[in-house]
């Protein structure tokens, strides 16, 4: 089977990314849209992120074989009780969030009556809101799908081949396993990212003026990071808690023993360590998932071109 009419709840940069993706990979797909803010849905119809700009959500999902919510996890439950009634009995509902337990429960509880095959693409940029979508997002990246027990299968393939047909690598794995993973690839930088900018901010004897006359001695590739959107990553961090807790920990015991290293004068081990994690950054590059120009491969030198293009 493949999807006719995909309705999308959401158009920032995942809604928007997708809707411009179909309609480049998957052109006889009709899109329909809808977004909370109405600048915002003004703003995607000028871009014509989707086909059809609705300006509820119910009628944005009406005639859907395919929903993907696309909004802050936090608001995953609401947005998808707000069109239980609305949504085709048939019709596959998905979402793009960043945990996938808590979301998985937000979306099964708001929509008992329906098929739910969470998933998340893991391709993204500091960028939120109508302007920041782009049709490549999801080349060469992976899109875990965490569906639950049971499945439909042939749903199940039908969005595997979806998210395929855009670009993604996808890998089906538990929610569970998902949340674990994510916590120290994603969750756990951003955290680091966050409070690495705040601490340099706060501080009483550097001036914010030398902070940022000086970032490039590795501070500037935090502060990418650190300049996502507040409401997501709130919602991520509340949403996978026990995970985020978990690799927390293990993190500052790690951070500890490099302290010590320090304080004790050990080069061997911090040099042991430093080769390890070279390693990594070589085989991330390897695999295609960076590249290995600075600035992470994102622009060239003069600021002009950047992955999207
Ligand atoms: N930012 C990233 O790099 C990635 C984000 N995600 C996930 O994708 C989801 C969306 O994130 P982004 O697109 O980055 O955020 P975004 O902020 O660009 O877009 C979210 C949109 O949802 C709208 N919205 C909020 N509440 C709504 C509601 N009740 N009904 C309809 N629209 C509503 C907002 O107005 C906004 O335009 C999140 O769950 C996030 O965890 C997944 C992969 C990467
Ligand atoms: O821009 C970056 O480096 C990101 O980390 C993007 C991102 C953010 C959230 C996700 O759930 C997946 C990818």
């Amino acid at each position: 089977m493949s999807f006719q009419r995909l309705a999308i709840i959401g158009l920032g940069l995942q809604g928007g990314s997708i809707g411009l993706a179909v309609q480049e990979f998957l052109p006889k797909i009709a899109t329909t849209g809808y977004d909370i803010s109405p600048d915002f849905r003004a703003r995607a119809a000028e871009r014509g992120l989707v086909h059809t700009v609705c300006d509820t959500a119910v009628e944005a999902v009406r005639d859907a074989d395919l929903v993907i919510f696309c909004v802050p996890p936090g608001v995953m439950g609401d947005a998808a009780a707000a069109v239980r009634d609305a949504i085709p009995a048939n019709a596959l509902v998905s979402d793009v969030g960043s945990s996938k337990q808590a979301v998985a429960k937000a979306l099964g509880e708001a929509l008992p009556d329906h098929l739910v095959i969470p998933a998340h693409p893991v391709a993204g940029t500091e960028n939120s809101g109508p302007d920041a979508g782009f049709a490549h997002l999801f080349r060469n990246r992976w899109c875990i799908v965490t569906p639950p027990e049971h499945t439909d299968l042939l749903k199940l393939s039908a969005l595997v081949e979806f998210w395929e047909t855009l670009g993604a690598n996808v890998e089906i794995m538990t929610a569970e396993h998902h949340d674990l993973v994510l916590a120290v690839t994603s969750h756990l930088p951003h955290l680091i990212a966050y409070t690495i900018v705040g601490t340099a901010s706060d501080l009483e004897d550097v001036t914010q003026s030398e902070v940022i006359k000086y970032s490039a001695g590795g501070f500037r590739d935090f502060t990418r990071i650190a300049a996502s959107d507040p409401t997501m990553w709130r919602d991520v961090f509340l949403s996978n808690k026990d995970a985020v807790l978990t690799m927390l920990q293990r993190f500052t015991e790690d951070l500890t023993a490099l302290q010590r290293a320090i304080r004790v004068g050990d080069g061997d081990a911090l040099f042991e360590h430093f080769a390890r994690t070279r390693a990594i950054r070589r085989s991330i590059i390897e695999e295609g998932q960076d590249d290995s120009r600075p600035d992470f491969g994102r622009g060239d030198h003069d600021g002009t071109k950047g992955l999207s293009e």
